[in-house]
């Protein structure tokens, strides 16, 4: 798993005084860091307007402040280069997460699907809004599913989990690195660079985007990444009003689900160049865990399921990333190097 560059460890004075500090008034908003992607300002004004609802503020208590990350640096990355090849997996996360250290922020919205399965000292990631629909959806002007595509179209995608995952079912595809935020993607099949995409159904949700030609793939045919359709709010560890606030507006189901699919994740020791998959699903007081692991050409997958309490989900995400380890064999992560 990838671990964050240590943070800069100098508290500033401030922080000591955001504990005392009363909940937001107009005069002392509450500053929500965000990327400036319009899936994540989407996902920002949603946290605003629950926390709007709940506290009965005005959006003025708040202040939307976006972020720029080294993932947002397109000078940093050539548009055809596999994000694999540039960063870790908080290449979207860190300039954000310093900010919240140094207190220019109070509170970062994130998508819980990009985020590394350790936490920086200091910094809690402990609530969760309620979760999107899960799904990946299928998205081609041209076709209706992932069964009507000739043997040899192009399907863009820049994840890697997908892309193992459509060779598996299709090795007969070709897959292009595709990139760029939601709005570049479709611009992308529009001009017929790919016959095909993939996005994730909740993007397309939060941005009202329902118009977009696109058929939702059950998790049996393509099981989502980790904390697919999540998005989790970081504060700093010891900031009381910004936890007393975040309680407020946390799903406990969606914690009970991000436990188990991340801890699997965990085990598993996933770095960005490991694709995987892992969704649970509660059933009242049970969780089902699904987990697949795949080769990066799709050659070989690895897929299993566990149930158990759903106040267990930790333990049973680690159960089920063993057992797929044993399966795979040792060499299964030779290629890694
Ligand atoms: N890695 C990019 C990313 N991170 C979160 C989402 C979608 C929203 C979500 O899954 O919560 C996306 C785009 C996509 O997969 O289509």
């Amino acid at each position: 798993m990838s671990i964050h560059a240590p943070l800069p460890h100098a508290i500033p004075r401030h922080k000591a005084l955001a504990m005392t500090r009363a909940l937001p008034s107009p005069d002392q908003p509450l500053r929500i860091g965000t990327r400036g992607s319009p899936l994540a300002l989407a996902q920002a004004h949603e946290t605003r307007d629950r926390l709007c609802d709940t506290f009965a503020l005005s959006p003025e208590a708040f202040e939307i402040v976006v972020i720029r990350t080294t993932g947002d640096d397109r000078s940093m990355i050539a548009a055809d280069r596999p994000l694999k090849e540039i960063g870790n997996k908080g290449l979207f996360t860190k300039e954000i997460e310093e900010q919240l250290m140094a207190g220019g922020i109070d509170i970062a919205v994130h998508s819980m699907k990009d985020m590394p399965t350790l936490q920086p000292e200091g910094l809690m990631l402990d609530c969760y809004l309620p979760r999107e629909d899960v799904r990946d959806a299928f998205i081609s002007p041209g076709h209706g599913g992932l069964a009507d595509l000739p043997a040899g179209t192009v399907v863009g995608t820049s994840s890697l989990r997908r892309r193992a995952q459509l060779l598996n079912r299709r090795p007969d595809l070709r897959v292009v690195e595709f990139r760029g935020n939601l709005q570049t993607r479709l611009k992308k099949l529009e001009d017929g660079v790919a016959a095909a995409t993939f996005l994730a159904m909740a993007g397309l949700n939060r941005m009202g985007m329902t118009d977009v030609p696109m058929t939702a793939m059950s998790p049996n045919e393509m099981l989502p990444a980790v904390a697919q359709g999540a998005i989790g709010i970081e504060r700093r560890s010891d900031d009381s009003r910004a936890a007393e606030m975040l309680a407020a507006i946390h799903d406990h189901d969606t914690a009970l689900r991000l436990g188990a699919e991340r801890a699997f994740l965990a085990e598993l020791d996933g770095s960005c160049e490991t694709p995987i998959a892992g969704l649970a699903e509660l059933d009242g007081t049970a969780l089902r865990l699904r987990g697949e692991l795949l080769a990066p050409d799709g050659s070989a997958s690895h897929a299993g399921e566990i149930a158990g309490p759903a106040d267990n989900g930790p333990e049973l995400g680690r159960l089920l990333a063993q057992q797929l380890l044993a399966r795979a064999g040792a060499d299964f992560f030779a290629w890694r190097g």
